[in-house]
């Protein structure tokens, strides 16, 4: 149960005065929920301000900067109003300071309200933004306007919010504030000995901060309140995960005994051999699953590092041990081409392998399931539809998660909650920074994979500027005709921009009217079949130039393409980009990579796109692409629907994520139901940061 205490701050957000329905839609929006009923007054304490407005800055008129927001006082010389009639013209009120003479312009105004508020003669005060027109500065509606008796009126310093078409700045900010006013008094969660250390204000007094800034360094994200409020964020986050492994753990462990029986004859018919870390990486696995702890692993691989030979040995010891295993990805053509490939790699071990997504249906999916609650299937490969309640397991030994981009500590807790507890291994698809790995996943076990294959040449990578796109469909012709594979990634194109980004349709009517049948489209609307169709046809060189938008960015393994064109590149992040690129360069011919950017780039854009040219290092890569970009952006965690982080930045602080890291760790480590006076507080930590399903963790324990 959420503490009573925080009642106030858990009420629906259109309980605060001046939230009316259709104000509630903006809020929503404003606030990334799916409608107002899913906002909480707490979401408007999370909603920090990015900058401020200091209405100390009174330069004087003639010196007010274009564009910048500045104090005047002043006297009142005129009023002009529009001539009779012209009321579309703007009424103006003229006053100066010792500087020089500064319009105040006013549309649809009312001329008594303004003769009351500005009246000639009168020394007043006004705020707002400078214009500077045929070299006149002219403010139009100022923020404020007050006489200069009055001066203790006007907020000299004032937050400024992220903003929603259609909220103004003034009717957020009353709402913030009756937010603010709900604030309790928190229980401190906090170590006495970190907060002093840290110099953390109490969390109430924080958030207070963060909604009050002084002045700049307040905005700041290393301002005390700010950080006070990252490190909570953090601890909250690591004492979840903390509190689900430890259950995790806790449960089970049953002991898988590889023998080889199966994995033996696999490895030996494979046409390669293992490289150095894909066997360090198989060893770390069979050794955790030997044990009596359940096996909690993060498998990190670069791309093209061959990630699924180490999930299927894995898969094979839980088989030799008696057991099932499954492998979840997270789509559709990735689960059926994981089984394509699977199937035909454990063809020597004899194993019964069945493959279940949505798309299983009918007859077939009763016999499949039939199967696997016999124990006759011993291996399935699927999406998420692998843990629907229909499925029932006979011996679940392994869950190989591929999670891709997606990290969901939501996946790993709806697997236990349904009773079972196999050994987990989860991969990723590139190699995520060590900062990010502790926030998404917290303290686990982590095996890499540095090393590719032998043989693979580098791929040599390209920036080409798009008005260079006919040189470039000029060269595909020549490989075309050569007969060499290649794929065109366009970007996802949202409505807004239509006007700007070629879409993939359009990309493909003008390519297949230069190229005729052998060019083939995917994309994220069409249906499983029809995409499925596709790539194969793309596989089996009926297709040999793919426009796709991103949906072959993972994991699609297609080894005789040998080129990549990524139109718009400067679009992606570099973590993407290189997971795109890596879908040429698998096998034994060298692959080219051009990255066409519309330009100009800025800086920035620059710099990334040539530590892409530079690096095939995919960990290095993830390390620039965090620097660059901010970790929201990286690997499309946002649009996963993982909850990002409301205050914290992993850039900014990443010594915090640290500390919170070995105060989750002691913390649980001395109180691991949180039943002591600070873990009582911690809970309501947990709640005000929504970490309920660690707590719902707790009770089932
Ligand atoms: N040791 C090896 N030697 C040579 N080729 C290998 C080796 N291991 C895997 N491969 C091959 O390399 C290719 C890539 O492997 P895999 O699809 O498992 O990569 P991955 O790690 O999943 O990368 P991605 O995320 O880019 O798909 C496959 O064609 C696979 O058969």
């Amino acid at each position: 149960m959420r503490p009573t205490l925080l009642d106030p701050l858990f009420a629906p957000l259109n309980s605060l005065p001046g939230i009316g329905p259709k104000a509630g839609d903006l809020y929503a929006r404003l606030l990334g929920r799916d409608g107002i009923d899913d906002c909480r007054v707490i979401d408007l304490v999370f909603h920090a301000p990015h900058s401020l407005i200091d209405r100390r800055q009174q330069p004087g008129i003639a010196l007010s900067p274009q564009g910048a927001i500045v104090t005047i006082t002043g006297r009142v010389d005129r009023h002009q109003p529009p001539p009779p009639g012209r009321n579309s013209q703007p009424y103006r009120v003229f006053l100066h300071d010792d500087t020089g003479e500064l319009a105040l312009t006013f549309f649809r105004a009312k001329g008594n309200w303004l003769e009351k508020a500005l009246p000639v003669d009168e020394t007043v005060i006004v705020s707002g933004k400078v214009d500077w027109f045929n070299g006149r500065p002219s403010m139009v509606h100022p923020d404020y306007m007050v006489r200069a008796s009055e001066a203790d009126n006007l907020p000299l310093v004032e937050p400024v919010y992220p903003l929603t078409a259609g909220l103004s700045a003034r009717i957020l900010r009353k709402a913030v504030e009756a937010a603010i006013a709900r604030l309790p008094d928190f229980p401190e969660w906090l170590d006495d000995a970190l907060t002093s250390k840290q110099s953390f204000a109490s969390v109430r007094e924080s958030f207070v901060a963060l909604h009050d800034p002084r002045d700049a360094a307040d905005i700041d994200p290393q301002a005390p309140s700010r950080r006070r409020l990252a490190y909570d964020e953090f601890l909250a986050g690591q004492l979840s995960l903390s509190l689900v492994r430890q259950r995790l753990r806790k449960v089970a462990g049953v002991p898988v005994h590889a023998t080889g029986a199966l994995s033996e004859p696999v490895l030996a018919a494979l046409p390669f051999s293992l490289t150095g870390s894909q066997q360090a990486a198989i060893t770390d696995v069979l050794k955790d699953m030997a044990g009596s702890d359940r096996m909690l692993r993060l498998l990190q691989g670069d791309v093209g590092s061959g990630k699924t030979a180490v999930a299927l040995m894995t898969m094979l010891a839980a088989v030799e041990s008696g057991g099932q295993a499954v492998l979840m990805a997270p789509t559709e053509i990735l689960a059926r081409q994981h089984f394509a490939t699977l199937s035909k790699m454990a063809t020597p071990a004899g194993v019964t392998i069945d493959v279940l997504t949505g798309r299983t249906k009918g007859k077939e999916r009763d016999a499949i399931l039939e199967r696997i609650a016999s124990g006759q299937t011993q291996i399935v490969i699927g999406t998420h539809a692998l843990f629907q309640d229909t499925v029932v397991y006979d011996n679940l030994l392994l869950a190989v998660v591929d999670e891709q981009h997606r990290f969901g500590v939501h996946q790993r807790l709806r697997l236990t909650a349904k009773g079972i507890s196999p050994h987990m291994l989860v991969m990723t698809a590139t190699p995520i920074p060590r900062t990010l790995v502790l926030a998404a996943f917290g303290d686990m076990d982590v095996s890499k994979l540095t090393e590719k294959p032998a043989g693979r040449k580098p791929i040599q990578t390209v920036t080409v500027s798009n008005e260079r796109t006919g040189e470039i469909v000029d060269r595909l012709r020549t490989a075309l005709s050569e007969g060499k594979k290649a794929y065109w990634i366009c970007p996802l194109v949202e409505e807004s921009d239509v006007s700007e980004l070629m879409s993939v349709d359009e990309r493909f009517a003008l390519l297949s009217a230069e190229f005729g049948k052998t060019v083939g489209l995917v994309h994220g609307r069409m249906n499983g079949a029809e995409k499925d169709a596709v790539m194969l046809a793309f596989k089996n060189s009926d297709i040999r130039l793919l426009i796709a938008t991103t949906v072959v960015e993972v994991g699609v393994d297609v080894p005789d393409a040998t080129i990549m064109v990524i139109e718009h590149a400067e679009r992606f992040g570099l973590a993407q980009l290189h997971q795109l690129r890596g879908r040429v360069g698998r096998g034994a011919e060298a692959s080219t990579c051009i990255l066409l950017y519309k330009g100009p780039l800025s800086e920035n854009g620059r710099a990334r796109l040539s530590i892409l040219r530079d690096t095939e290092d995919g960990f290095l890569i993830a390390e620039e692409d965090l620097k660059l970009r901010g970790e929201g952006e990286l690997l499309g965690t946002r649009q996963s629907g993982t909850p990002g982080f409301r205050i914290a930045s992993l850039e900014a602080h990443g010594d915090l994520l640290e500390i919170a890291r070995k105060d989750a760790a002691y913390i649980i480590d001395r109180d691991p139901d949180l039943t002591s006076e600070r873990g009582e507080a911690l809970r309501t930590l947990l709640y005000l940061h929504r970490r309920d399903e660690a707590i719902r963790f707790l009770r089932a324990g």
